[in-house]
């Protein structure tokens, strides 16, 4: 047991196309906690992304998830004094719920010293819903998620290319994620489905290998255009900068744009206008917990 920890967990990106709710790759951006055992009760002091909105008290996602993780571990945590630096973005697709979730579970796992295992990526991915960004945000790199019967969720880590520079093009306008979950209808047509097949494992391919077949290694049939009303802008986007050769996609359930680059630029002549774009480097590493003296 130790009288703290810091953990610094990254963003994700996750379906990269349409790989939906399959595949997720973590980002070079980071959320940093400090968790410290207090003598009692809770005091959460938050920072930068969602410090206007986010709750201080037991309803915090990071504290729900620290708390669920400590029950699964049967550790009595006693009083905390939680800060949190967030800086990626709140309901914009890159992660934030993910890396809130996996935050808090690592840092129970860091207070009660026992390591991240498989049963920490099933407790978050129950927490999420789904394993794509939870599994990025806890492994670092290219992850392959999926779900056995049980249920009981499982991830695989893919070493993702050295070239890869994704550049994340991101509205000013927020949309929830479970919003647009239910815009997805709950059958597709066989075709659309063999399509994805293709495509998804092809998106594996070719971000661990083939970085020249991530054009067509990020289609989707699967959640983007039936999304398409709630973010119109979004698709804009990348339909302009598909036809131009650049290989975009929705980012994670939106409305950000991800576009899977070589060298951090996306073409000038496509309108950007309320979107700020950032190149980013790929996390490799996942949640890093350290101890706090
Ligand atoms: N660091 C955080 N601390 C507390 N709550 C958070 C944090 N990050 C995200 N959340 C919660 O998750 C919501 C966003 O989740 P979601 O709609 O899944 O979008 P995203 O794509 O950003 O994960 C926020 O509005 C907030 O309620
Ligand atoms: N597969 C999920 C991914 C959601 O990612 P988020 O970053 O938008 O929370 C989906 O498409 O709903």
């Amino acid at each position: 047991m130790t009288a703290g920890v810091r953990v610094r967990v990254p963003a994700s990106t996750a379906n990269l196309g349409a790989g939906f709710d399959a595949l997720g790759l973590a980002l070079g951006l980071h959320d940093v906690i400090e968790v410290r055992r207090a003598p009692s009760g809770l005091a959460v002091t938050v920072t930068g992304e969602g410090a206007d909105d986010v709750p201080r008290d037991e309803s915090n996602l990071v504290v729900r998830a620290l708390r669920a993780a400590c029950d699964r571990l049967g550790f009595d945590p006693g009083g905390l004094a939680m800060t949190c630096a967030n800086v990626i973005p709140h309901a914009r697709g890159l992660g934030s719920s993910a890396a809130a979730i996996v935050g808090g579970i690592a840092a129970a796992h860091g207070l009660a010293g026992k390591p991240l295992d498989d049963d920490a990526l099933h407790l978050a991915a129950e927490f999420e819903g789904h394993a794509d960004n939870v599994a990025a945000s806890l492994l670092g790199g290219l992850v392959v998620a999926w779900c056995e019967p049980g249920p009981r969720f499982r991830a695989a880590r893919v070493e993702p290319h050295p070239d890869l520079r994704p550049v994340a093009i991101v509205p000013s306008e927020e949309s929830a994620t479970h919003v647009t979950r239910g815009l997805l209808p709950a059958v597709v047509p066989h075709a659309d489905a063999a399509f994805a097949a293709g495509r998804a494992a092809l998106a594996v391919h070719a971000l661990a290998a083939r970085p020249d077949l991530l054009l067509p290694a990020t289609a989707d049939t699967l959640h983007q255009d039936y999304r398409e009303k709630a973010w119109p802008r979004t698709l804009r986007v990348v339909r302009e900068l598909r036809a131009l050769g650049v290989a975009a996609a929705v980012s994670g359930a939106g409305p950000t744009v991800l576009a899977f680059t070589t060298d951090g630029r996306v073409p000038a002549g496509v309108d950007l206008t309320g979107f700020t774009a950032t190149p980013l480097s790929v996390d490799r590493a996942g949640v890093r917990v350290d101890p706090l003296d």
